[in-house]
Order: C-alpha cells, then structure tokens, then sequence
C-alpha cells in the first residue's frame, strides 16, 4: 500500500509537526486555540503551513496504516465500483498501462486517467514501472495495485463498498426529504432509503424491496459477510462469549442451578450466508446442528452456492431453510435462537413482531441470542462500543466522501434504511418486556473491542 513509513516513523514526525505548531502558536500568543466552541473562527497563522502540511499527510498515512487495506475501503468512489477497475488490474504487482486498462473496462483512456489520479491520490492504486512505457515521462508507466485496491478486488469487498455506494449513497441524499416527509415515522416502509427506491409508502421495507432482484439479493449478503470480516465485527467475539463458552471467566448456570451446557441445536434466523454459523459450528463440535434461516432469496443462493469447499464435519450439520420471522418459526425445540445484527434493522414494533413469532416454537428454557449493539447514551468513550462502532461504519463514511455527509454511524443507517435505531440497554429490557414478559434477560456482555454485545434471554414459559 501507498503507507510507505512505518508506525514508528509517522510518530515522530507527528510528533516534530506538532511540537512546531504548538511553538509558534504560543509565540504568536494563540496557543488557545482549540476545538471547543469559544465562539471565534480562525484560520492558522502562514508560519505552521508548512508543518501543518505535514502534520494532516503524516495523520493521514497513518490511518491508512492503522486501519489496514480492507478497512480503508471507503475513499473507493462509484466509477471505480462501476467499471470494476481492480478486477482489471493484474495481480501479483505487476504493472498496466493506461491504454490497455481502459480498453479492458471500456473507457477512453484520457478519463481513466483522471479517474486513476483521484483514485491514487486517495492512496488506492499507485504508479507502475515508469520502465514500461519509458517515452511517456515520470510517472506514465501505467498502474498496478497497492495493498487497497488489492483488496479491492475481492467480492466481498467490492460489494460492500458497491452496496454502501448504491444503496445507501442515494439514500443519504434522501435523507432530509425522508424527515420532511415522515416526520417521527416508525414505518420501515417510509424511509430515505424507500424514496431512493420508489417504493415509499408502498408497504415496501428494503428487503422487501429488492427480493426480486437476485443481485442486488446477493450483493447484500456478500457485503453482510465482508463486515464481518472486520475486527470489531467478528464473529469470534460472539463464539467466544456464548453462554456455554469455555473461555468466559466465571462458569455459568441456568436457573436451576445447572451449569450451562453447550446447545445441541441452533437456529441462526436471519443468518444469510451463514458466517454465523459455520463458526458456531467450527468451534463447537459438540453442536450437532445449525439451521440457518432466511428470506428465499438468499437461501436459494445459499443452497445453489453449495458446500464445495467446506469441511465435510460442518457442511453435514448445517442446514438452510427458508423462513419469513414475521411468520411464526418453523423449526420448534431448538435449544438456541440467535439473532445477529436482525432486530436493529427494525422499528419495535415490526421487533417486538419477530419475537412473538418465536414463541409457539420455543421450549422451557430455550434461549434467544441477540448480537447487536447496546449504545450507550451520552458516552464518547473510545472503550464504548459506540465509539468502536463510529470508527467500523467507515464503511458508510464512503458517503461523506463522495455521496453526502450523511453519517458515521449505523444508527443513522438503520434509521434511513428502515426507521430503526440502535438500541441501549434499557431499551432492550424494554422491547423484551413488550414483546412477552416470560422473555427473562439473563445477561448482557459486552466483550471487549467488540461492536455488538450479546444479550442472553431464556424462555420462563411453559413450553409450545
Ligand atoms: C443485517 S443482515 C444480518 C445477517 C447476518 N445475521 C449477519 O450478522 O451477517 C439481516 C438479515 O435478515 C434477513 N431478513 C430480512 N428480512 C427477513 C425476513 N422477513 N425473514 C427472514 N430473514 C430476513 C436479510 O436477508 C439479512 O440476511
């Protein structure tokens, strides 16, 4: 990748750059200057040009290199996604010119390269061997990839970043219209991203909305499976901190005092691709089944994509099925119910409807796992999930550089694709209290470094 200094030396010339504009700051007798609102503007003094220059190419290199390539997808703008230029792009560094990667992705070459000098300039993709075409000067040798296009490349990547640019990008831009025109709507149906789609105030959610449309369909799983593929974002933070887990530091009981018992059956509803639960599966061998449940589409693409490449001991205990959850749940007695990143897309009404529609199949006992975030009001600690979550949805900070200034945050996500929002904790107690109070919230953890927490809640009731 472009990042050619390492942490170490990025430090220090932060470090040297800041030490300088804090010097002739205070020799100038304005070292007061700061963030806070003191009600002036200002513009710096010429004397710290030079240093502040440095200072934002030294902070920005830095981010590149703390965030790493896959997470700093988001300065990819639409006509790289469109023409799918890194998939044109040889792999293994070498290099292609100009001429022969516009012929490949159909455009004159003069506009690809404007576009590739954007795209550079932003640290995606860098110059290739000048040797290569040597009479047309510095720097004209064509291109290659850096470590960001590179990842670039790779479905997942190219459609989460395509799903974030074409999906919510016209969303944002109906942002303030979708609150001008449904004002306090809890309609998933009265959305930014409904007016984007036509389908406003049509009955139309957005899954609803693109149910028909297989690529679209598959573009979202694929962008659901590459957010998992962040750090914050994992899956091993839900494996990991299950109730049954080995590795949670205090051993634990239900409520008869029985120490909590790795599930033989679980149901993974809304599940798409079924990361999930294949890494359940993986570090639980003692599963014996995992149904992965969602809408038609993409179970039919699930079925279809087959278990080629998977490890004969996980392809065997997973199983897709098709299930709507505004319908009552079709596989009755499994020991676990999880729910990730599935109730955050919805109003509480429509969530307080997916629950109740667990109820009939639920057996004494039985419990719901949500793995969603618990904001919590107020905080801007960068320990909060909250924070941790501002800097993980830079996938929707594509937005604020090409699109609008929508949003660093799934809250507002949630909020322009279906009038949902992320919920705190009392909220969760609430929505589980609504939706049937023999839902019992056992426990809320919180694992470190992790976005999403995972709420436990066991079934009081009798059973169906
Ligand atoms: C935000 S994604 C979460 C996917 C997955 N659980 C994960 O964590 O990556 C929400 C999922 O809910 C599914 N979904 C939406 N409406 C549904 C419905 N009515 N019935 C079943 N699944 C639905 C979507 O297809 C999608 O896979």
């Amino acid at each position: 990748m472009s990042a050619s200094k390492s942490f170490g030396e990025l430090g220090s010339v932060i470090k040297s750059s800041t030490t300088s504009i804090e010097d002739i700051l205070t020799a100038l007798n304005l070292s007061h200057l700061s963030n806070y609102p003191d009600g002036a503007t200002y513009q710096y003094p010429t004397a710290l040009q030079e240093h502040r220059q440095r200072l934002l190419e030294a902070l920005e290199e830095l981010q590149v290199l703390t965030l790493g390539p896959t997470e700093y997808l988001f300065p990819t703008f639409h006509v790289l996604y469109h023409y799918n230029i890194a998939s044109h792009v040889p792999e293994n560094g070498e290099s292609i010119s100009y001429e022969k990667l516009a012929q490949r992705c159909g455009l004159p070459e003069a506009e690809l390269r404007r576009i590739m000098r954007a795209a550079m300039s932003l640290r995606v993709f860098e110059l290739g061997d000048e040797e290569e075409s040597p009479g047309n000067g510095p720097g004209r040798g064509g291109v290659r990839h850096n470590a960001v296009s590179h990842a670039l490349r790779t479905t997942l990547a190219h459609d989460a970043v395509g799903f974030a640019l074409e999906e919510y990008g016209p969303a944002a831009l109906q942002y303030a219209e979708s609150l001008r025109r449904f004002p306090a709507s809890v309609q998933p149906d009265e959305t930014a991203l409904a007016l984007a789609n036509g389908s406003a105030s049509m009955g139309d959610d957005i899954f609803s909305a693109i149910a028909g449309q297989p690529a679209r369909t598959e573009r979202v799983a694929n962008a659901m499976s590459w957010v998992m593929t962040l750090p914050e974002n994992s899956s091993n933070h839900f494996v990991g901190n299950v109730p049954w887990s080995p590795s949670l530091p205090l051993q634990r009981t239900d409520s008869a005092g029985h120490a909590t018992t790795c599930p033989r059956v679980v149901v993974d509803v809304g599940g798409s691709h079924g990361d999930l639960s294949r890494a359940l599966l993986r570090r639980y061998r003692e599963i014996e089944c995992v149904i992965c449940e969602d809408l038609p589409e993409v179970t039919k693409r699930n079925l279809e994509r087959g278990v080629e490449d998977e490890d004969e001991s996980i392809s065997s205990r997973l199983k897709y099925r098709e299930y709507n959850f505004f319908t009552e749940q079709v596989v009755h007695g499994a020991d676990v119910y999880v729910f990730r990143t599935v109730l955050h897309d919805w109003p509480d009404k429509q969530a307080i409807q997916i629950l109740r529609t667990q109820v009939p199949a639920l057996k004494p006992g039985a419990r719901i796992l949500v793995n969603d975030m618990c904001i919590e009001e107020g905080s801007s600690s960068q320990a909060s999930g909250e924070a941790q979550l501002r800097r993980q949805s830079q996938f929707i900070t594509i937005l604020t550089h090409f699109s609008h200034p929508a949003t660093s945050a799934t809250d507002l996500m949630v909020k322009m694709s279906m009038n949902a929002r992320e919920r705190t904790r009392e909220e969760w107690y609430h929505l589980f209290a609504e939706a049937d109070p023999r839902f019992h919230i056992q426990s809320i953890i919180s694992p470190p470094l992790a976005v999403h927490s995972i709420i436990e809640v066991v079934w009081q009731g009798a059973g169906a």
